[in-house]
């Protein structure tokens, strides 16, 4: 064999074994949300105070730093140097991209909520299916389309059970984000949430999620269902978290200890110092590396935090108020950050099979 030849084996081999550390991460605190649904069950629903805590927290814990590495991963994932310009064309996009989304939130607010209920379902299905395809193994979604039907269903899990299981809260939440901008225009949303739409939106998502389960379960091989068993396991699991959790408390945890971490753990995997600490198991060191390369940015998001605050026709003054703020952040900055992630999904082949 030649030394090229060797050294791509070996590459492989330790590529292989740095998924196979980020697979038993991402399952690991995929667990903490067990621990909330059996808190919920025995215990009741935490008091309103607390169910805060894990937003509050995802703005410097995984949460905003998850994205605040967009400029270095698209050449890294490559495997160029991060240059002027690649730094300029990531900066653009954030500017150009989150300004607009930015100002349509203060010209139309309903539909940029509506819009942004959409973008992150789309994303947060976009995340999950490259964990499942890197760390999971899943040979089941061997097509585009079966990749696109997860899509669908994992993004809409975060998305679509709260509303179905928790319509108060849900249009609750959507009213404060509304309600920065114009108080009175988020009336328009209440048909949303009435039950003849919650009906059809369960029987639709539903028959959705047994289609793809279905289909994935014909496909996977008779010997080899590992896969498609972690795939129905984590589906369902999530819609039994998102069905009995508020989903305040909910989405908080579910954005840092599932998007964030696992989105987290893809970039370390791009990064050649991060992704060698991971092969050896050095958890700690591929950390500090992302802390380092993440805390510019975070800060900068900040700045995006104080900015819109001041900006809003009403100061923010309650904590919906600032959960709302933080959210139109998350919703400015989380645009462009697609844009990044649909790069790197094309770097890393997730739609093309
Ligand atoms: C908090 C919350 C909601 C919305 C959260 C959203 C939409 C978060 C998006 C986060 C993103 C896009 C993060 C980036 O990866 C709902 C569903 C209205 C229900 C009530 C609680
Ligand atoms: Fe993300």
């Amino acid at each position: 064999m030649s030394r090229d030849a060797i050294a791509r084996r070996a590459d492989g081999r330790a590529a292989a074994a740095g998924r196979r550390v980020a697979a038993r991460v991402s399952l690991g605190a995929g667990s903490l949300l067990l621990v909330a649904i059996v808190t919920t069950v025995l215990g009741g629903s935490p008091p309103l105070a607390a169910q805060y805590v894990p937003l509050a927290l995802s703005v410097v814990v995984l949460g905003l730093p998850h994205g605040a590495v967009d400029h270095l991963v698209v050449p890294r994932a490559r495997g160029d140097p991060v240059t002027r310009r690649s730094l300029a064309f990531v900066g653009g996009l954030y500017l150009l991209l989150g300004s607009a989304y930015a100002a349509g939130w203060f010209l139309a607010p309903v539909a940029a909520f509506v819009l942004f209920i959409l973008v992150t379902l789309v994303h947060w299905g976009q995340g999950d299916v490259y964990a499942l395809l890197a760390f999971v193994g899943a040979s089941h979604l061997e097509t585009r389309a079966s990749r696109l039907l997860a899509l669908v269903v994992r993004g809409g899990l975060p998305m679509l059970v709260p509303l179905i299981a928790f319509p108060e809260q849900y249009a609750f939440v959507a009213g404060t984000l509304v309600g920065l901008f114009d108080p009175g225009a988020a009336a328009a949303l209440e048909p949303a949430f009435a039950r003849p739409v919650r009906t059809a939106v369960a029987i639709g998502f539903g028959s959705l999620v047994a289609l793809s389960l279905g289909l994935g379960f014909g496909r996977a091989e008779s010997d080899g269902r590992g896969p498609w068993l972690v795939d129905a396991a984590e589906t369902v699991g999530l819609i039994v978290y998102f069905a009995t959790v508020p989903p305040i408390l909910a989405i908080g945890l579910y954005f840092c200890f599932w998007h964030s971490l696992r989105h987290i753990l893809r970039t370390m995997l791009v990064d050649p110092v991060a992704g060698t600490a991971l092969e050896r198991g050095a958890i700690d060191t591929a950390i500090r590396r992302f802390a380092r390369d993440a805390a510019p940015l975070t800060a900068g998001g900040l700045l995006v935090f104080v900015a819109i605050g001041l900006a809003v026709p009403r100061t923010p003054a309650t904590v919906p108020d600032l959960l709302a703020l933080y959210l139109v952040t998350i919703a400015v900055l989380t645009l462009p950050h697609v844009v990044v992630v649909t790069l790197l999904d094309r770097i890393q082949g997730v739609w093309t099979p």
